[in-house]
This record gives structure tokens, sequence and C-alpha cells, in this order.
């Protein structure tokens, strides 16, 4: 290399490494003067519910956006609720929160929206014991539509939508199809809870802590035909990192009672608690949003339900879950995972069935 050339390459490094020091500095002052950053407001919908009562604390404690972020939360619910909901807001202040920088509490949709950079769309019906997801269908997706149209015209313009009401992914895409001003990248759902159950599974049959345990993959709908696929998930040992397919030495259980007990957990929750999950619910929806906004650490993908792009043969035209990794407040599906016979045939089977619900949300909208 020539000489002026190394000259040029020092002075850029020194430029960048001074960049860097200049950028931390400023951060320390910041941090010394107390100069806090701009609150982020949250939007919580059915935010008097039983998932809504567990996720606003959490919010308002920093478990979502992180312990020096502060926020201001609207919290929306229908007239009936009104009244539970002025309690939770009552709790709220009550609880002292120092990153709790205002609370909304209303029935109208259009000042819940008012400038939110995150909604958290929890309002709706949950399902009762013996019921699909599917079957509170006809009731929710109609709030999806008219709730689209409210967020399109009135939060900031980057606002990031997680749809936690089911049927979750459904919910969704009704949002994306109704607010089409809104990215379709800013649209997603929950199925982080089943990705969590998946993990808790593994680790209670291998005896480890659930952090030892990372990159199960759920594929598709937050329904019972979602699939759990362990094929590429990992468990730390003393020995190093081994796959948990080689760790655990039991395909039988992976490919049966794991896998069913994973899509029948919600069920099972149900079933034991006479209503459905709501303090998984709502850390997984915290997980969501934190790991989508601060993205997630080096070598771990987590699960999300995202428009599909095509990937992995899954047709565009449907909000699907699939393995992701974020940075900068951007998601994107992790690319080239060999897939085999036995997984290919969930991962459609999943997909059919979206498109099925697909059709029957469009004819419950006419
Ligand atoms: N994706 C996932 O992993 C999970 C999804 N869910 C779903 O989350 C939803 C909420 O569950 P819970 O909190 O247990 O139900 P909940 O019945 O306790 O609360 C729902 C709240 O939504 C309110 N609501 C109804 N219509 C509304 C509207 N148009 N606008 C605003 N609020 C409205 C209700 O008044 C109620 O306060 C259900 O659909 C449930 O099936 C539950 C667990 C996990
Ligand atoms: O099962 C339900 O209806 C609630 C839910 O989505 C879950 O717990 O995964």
């Amino acid at each position: 290399m020539e000489q002026e050339h190394i000259i040029l390459l020092q002075k850029i490094l020194v430029l960048l490494f001074s960049v860097t020091l200049f950028w931390k500095i400023i951060k320390h002052m910041c941090g010394l003067l107390n100069i806090e950053k701009e609150p982020v407001t949250v939007l919580v919908t059915g935010a008097a519910g039983q998932i809504g009562y567990a996720l606003v604390p959490m919010i308002a404690r920093g478990v979502m956006l992180g312990p020096d972020q502060p926020v201001i939360i609207h919290m929306l619910d229908i007239e009936p609720a009104a009244e539970a909901l002025n309690g939770v807001k009552m709790e709220l202040i009550d609880a002292a929160f120092p990153l709790l920088k205002g609370v909304v509490a209303t029935t109208d949709v259009v000042e819940a929206c008012q400038g939110v950079n995150i909604a958290v769309m929890v309002g709706g019906f949950p399902r009762k014991e013996g019921m699909e997801r599917k079957d509170v269908m006809s009731k929710n997706v109609s709030i999806y539509k008219a709730q689209a149209s409210a967020l399109e015209q009135h939060a900031a313009p980057d606002c990031k939508v997680l749809v936690v009401a089911n049927p979750a992914n459904t919910n969704a895409l009704i949002l994306k199809e109704f607010a089409p001003s809104i990215p379709e990248k800013n649209i997603t759902c929950l199925t982080r809870l089943d990705h969590n159950r998946a993990l808790g599974q593994i680790s209670e049959k291998l005896d480890v802590h659930v952090s030892e345990v990372k990159n199960v993959i759920i594929w598709g709908n937050h329904s019972s035909t979602q699939y759990p696929d362990v094929n590429h998930a990992t468990v730390k040992t003393t020995d190093g990192e081994k796959s948990v397919r080689v760790a655990l030495a039991n395909d039988n259980w992976l490919n049966t009672e794991f896998i069913t007990t994973v899509q029948q957990r919600g069920a099972a929750i149900i079933k034991a608690r006479k209503l459905s999950s709501a303090l998984s619910a709502a850390s997984a929806a915290c997980d969501h949003i934190r790991d989508w906004v601060l993205g997630t650490p080096k070598g771990t993908w987590v699960s999300m339900g995202v428009y599909s792009d095509g990937s992995y043969g899954i047709q565009p035209g449907i909000v699907y879950s699939f393995p992701v990794t974020c940075e900068k407040g951007q998601w994107s599906i992790v690319k080239g995972l060999k897939i085999d016979e036995f997984s290919r045939e969930k991962m459609d089977a999943t997909a059919k069935e979206l498109m099925e619900e697909k059709t029957l949300a469009h004819s419950c909208l006419v």
C-alpha cells in the first residue's frame, strides 16, 4: 500500500475513534446530569382486561423498553369497562413508577391513538374452554378493521404495532389491510409466547435453566397448527454449545409430545385457570417489543408473526410466524435454514390454515 493511502487510513481510523469517544462522553454526561430520554408513548388496547392489567405495570417499570426509558401509557377500552379502566389508571398513579411520565385512560379510540410510538393491541374477546382461537374471529376482526384507521390517522408515522388479541395473525393482517399507509414491516403479531413456551418445555426436559436454550422456532399461526421446530435449537452445556436434538437424544418426544404440548399450552392454561394466559402473555409482549426496538442478542433469533415476503416458500398475503433477528428497530427473517420433509409438511399446513382464516375474516367483514 502506498504511503499516502496508509496516512489516509490512519486519519479515518482516528476520526472514527474520536467520534465514538465523543458520543460516549456525551452519553455519560447526560447520565451524570440526569438528562432523561424523551418519553415513548405506548398504547395498550383492552387495558382493563387481564393481560392489560399484567402488562401496564411491566411497561411502567421499564421491562418493555429498558430501565432508562421514560414512558407515557395510553390505555383504551370500551364503555362498559370504563370504570375498571379508570381503576387501573388510579393504581398506576399509586404505584409511583419513576419512569411513568403520563397516563391516559380513555374509551375514545382517536384520543388513545394520538401520537403513539408503540401500539400493543390486546383489546378483544378471549376464547373460552372448548373453543379454537378462530372461533372469536367474527367478534375480533371487525375491531381490528376499525382501529386500523385510527392508528393510521393518529399514531406517530413510524409506530410499531403488536397484535396480541386472537386470532392474532389474522387480526394483524386485517389491521395491515385497513391501514395501508402504515409500513407493513411495522405490523406484527405475538408468537413469542409460543416461542417462550417451547424454550420452557425443553429446559424442563433437559433440566437446564431456560436461558441456556435458544433458537427454537415457531412457524405459522398462533393456533393449534403452529409448528414448534427444534431442528436448529441449541443448548449450552459444560462441553460447549450442543444441538438440542443431540443433547436430548429423544427424537420421539421432540416429534410428538413436545409439539402437541406447545400447540395446546393455551388450552391447558384455560382448563387450569378458567381464564386464558395473562402474565406469560404480558411478559412475552414485553419480550417481543424489547427485542424489536433494542435488538436481539448476537447469535440468537426469536419468533415473530410478520407479513410473509415469500421466505421459505410461504406465500405473501398472510401474517406468518418466522425466526427473526432484530437490529436498530428493524426485524429480518433468518434466511437459509435447512428445512426437512417433516418440517415442510407442518409449515405448509399452518400456512394453509392462515389462508383459510383470511377468507373467513374477509367474509366476516362484508
Ligand atoms: N397472542 C397470544 O399469545 C395471546 C393472545 N391472547 C388474546 O388476547 C386477548 C385479550 O385477552 P385477555 O386480556 O385475557 O382478555 P380480557 O377479556 O380479560 O380483556 C380484553 C379487554 O378488551 C376489551 N375490549 C373489547 N373490545 C374492545 C375494543 N373494541 N377496543 C378496546 N378494548 C376492547 C374488553 O373490554 C376487555 O377489557 C384475547 O383475544 C386473547 O385470546 C391471550 C393470550 C395469549
Ligand atoms: O389460548 C388462548 O386462547 C390464549 C392464547 O392465545 C394463548 O394462551 O396462547
